[in-house]
């Protein structure tokens, strides 16, 4: 799905990550680890413009429109898949069709009694939650969240990663949580000194071996 070769990546001249090479399969899920600053996000950005059609993306900035409502937020997933006149019309009332599959997943969200609540007025784990579910309802094959529950307690954040995979035929995540990596992962890329560090499958490692990327 994503091939890269030799690849250096920049931001405004600086350089922030060199020599970077990879593959990345259907089917496969990747974390992708590395302390603050290893460059997670600038590779996630790289990646999702190779396929933009394909991705889900699901930043680490929220990017939500504060006075708009959960449903909204969460249909703007799906803006995509319908002309703007009909995206106009729910927006002004929420039509039947979406506002059911939005309550299903905010459901699923444990966001159903903030369905109609502007987003300004949600907690931020309750915020981060409706990400997510813009990210779902964009209903594409591949998943690529930023640290997409590191705001959220650990059964929730486990919870809420496992419907993201059930969804998803391909993961790739940036996370700070390193058991939660070699948990729901099957390959770990760590970013260190402006490279790839570590590129291995979930099974053999353990967190020990993870720990130098942090140091
Ligand atoms: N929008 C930005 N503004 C300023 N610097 C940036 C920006 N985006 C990237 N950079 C630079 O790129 C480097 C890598 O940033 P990046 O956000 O990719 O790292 P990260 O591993 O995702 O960090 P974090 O875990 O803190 O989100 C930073 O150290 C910074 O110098």
């Amino acid at each position: 799905m994503f091939e890269i070769d030799g690849l250096d990546l920049k931001y405004q001249g600086q350089s922030i990550l060199q020599q970077v090479s990879l593959r990345i399969a259907h089917g496969e899920r990747v974390a992708l680890i590395g302390k603050s600053g290893a460059g997670k996000s600038t590779l996630l950005a790289h990646l999702r413009a190779l396929q933009p059609q394909q991705i889900a993306w699901c930043p680490q900035h929220t990017g939500l429109v504060p006075m708009l409502s959960v449903y909204h937020n969460i249909y703007m997933g799906a803006l995509h898949r319908h002309n703007s006149i009909y995206n106009l019309a729910n927006l002004i009332r929420p039509l039947s069709r979406p506002f059911q599959e939005v309550a299903q997943l905010a459901d699923q969200l444990l966001l159903r009694n903030w369905l109609l609540t502007s987003v300004d007025q949600l907690s931020g784990g309750q915020q981060q939650r409706t990400a997510i579910g813009r990210a779902l309802y964009q209903q594409k094959p591949v998943f690529i969240g930023d640290e997409p529950v590191s705001g959220l307690d650990d059964f929730q954040a486990n919870t809420l990663l496992k419907l993201i995979a059930e969804r998803h035929s391909t993961l790739i995540l940036a996370l700070h949580d390193i058991e939660q990596a070699l948990q729901l992962c099957d390959r770990i890329i760590g970013l260190k000194d402006q490279r790839i560090a570590l590129d291995a499958p979930s099974a053999s490692l353990s967190a020990a071996d993870l720990t130098p990327l942090y140091q």
